[in-house]
């Protein structure tokens, strides 16, 4: 009886353990409070080498983050390292799946760059901090004007202070196993600033992280980074076209990389 009981008991974690349910919401607890803690860690750091919001600060906040990935299990394949070798101030464009993606943009996130995040993100405890220590554009969704106006001053940062900026033009995160349309802010962005646009597309996450079902095992992520689309010359007459063009080549990327995971993840956006 007593070996048993023993038995049980050892059986336990193990149980809780392969219960993807319980390895769903362990990981997920787990990524939050990891970056939560990392961001305490991040703050005097940032702080001490800045002195306050600074860009460069993303040096350490990707230095941080990096290892984080092992933890969950995933791997990134990145292909297209070539075309982030640009000279001065560019937009990134990428699809955004999830908070994960956090970790596929400090994987390959270039020097002097930062991001456009909807404002209610520097209220997120640590990691709200540290994004504002790091430079991050935060634009309010809700007021379009005040959005463009924030943008248009990005606009002029950029080719004042020489940044990168990494915009998610979907607007929001989205696991519908397709792209949304893009908004437009990201290409008047570029068209402003008369710098090149980057795309960049993660691979579906459709494999590994289910919410719906509860799921999240190990996978490989696909990052392409696709050639350069240059905007000189442009007008805002234009931003259409780049939008409708950025959008086409994206997606099928998107398409070709995902493989069966593309539109195999119900409509349900983390
Ligand atoms: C070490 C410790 C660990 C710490 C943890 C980690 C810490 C840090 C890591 C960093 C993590 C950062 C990750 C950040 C992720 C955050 C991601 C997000 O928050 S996504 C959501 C926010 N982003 C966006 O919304 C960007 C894309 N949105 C836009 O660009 C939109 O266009 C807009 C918000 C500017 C406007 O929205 P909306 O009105 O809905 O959109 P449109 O239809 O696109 O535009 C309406 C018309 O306005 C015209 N327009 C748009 N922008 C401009 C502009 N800048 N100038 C002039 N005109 C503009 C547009 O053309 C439309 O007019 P039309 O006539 O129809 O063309
Ligand atoms: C005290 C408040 C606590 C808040 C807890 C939030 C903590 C998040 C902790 C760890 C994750 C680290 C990565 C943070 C970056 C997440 C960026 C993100 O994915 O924002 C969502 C935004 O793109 C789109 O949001 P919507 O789906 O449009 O809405």
């Amino acid at each position: 009886m007593d070996a048993f009981w023993l038995l049980l008991l050892l059986l336990i974690p193990f149980l809780l353990w392969t219960s993807s349910t319980f390895v769903f919401y362990f990981k997920k607890c787990f990524y939050v409070a990891w970056m939560m803690g990392l961001a305490v860690l991040a703050i005097p750091i940032c702080i001490l080498k800045s002195g306050g919001r600074d860009i460069e600060n993303m040096r350490v906040i990707r230095s941080l983050v990096r290892h984080v990935k092992y933890f969950l299990g995933l791997r990134f394949e990145v292909s297209g390292w070539e075309h982030l070798q640009t000279e001065g101030p560019y937009v990134i464009i990428s699809n955004h799946q999830s908070s994960l993606d956090v970790l596929g943009l400090m994987e390959i996130l270039p020097d002097r760059c930062t991001m456009i995040a909807k404002k209610e993100l520097v209220y997120a405890g640590t990691v709200g901090i540290v994004c504002w220590l790091g430079g991050i554009v935060f634009i309010n969704r809700k007021k379009t004007n005040d959005a463009k106006s924030v943008m248009g001053d990005a606009a002029k940062t950029m080719l004042k202070d020489q940044i990168r900026l990494w915009v998610f033009p979907e607007g929001t995160r989205n696991q519908k196993g397709d792209l949304l349309p893009f908004k437009k802010g990201a290409f008047h962005l570029a068209v402003q600033a008369q710098a090149p646009i980057i795309p960049i597309v993660f691979s579906s996450y459709g494999n590994f992280y289910l919410r719906k079902e509860k799921q999240f095992k190990s996978g490989t992520i696909t990052l392409k980074i696709l050639p350069k689309i240059e905007t000189k010359g442009m007008t805002t007459d234009d931003v259409s076209a780049l939008s409708d063009k950025s959008y086409q080549a994206m997606r099928s990327v998107f398409t070709e990389i995902s493989g069966s995971a593309c539109q195999s993840n119900g409509p349900s956006g983390h």
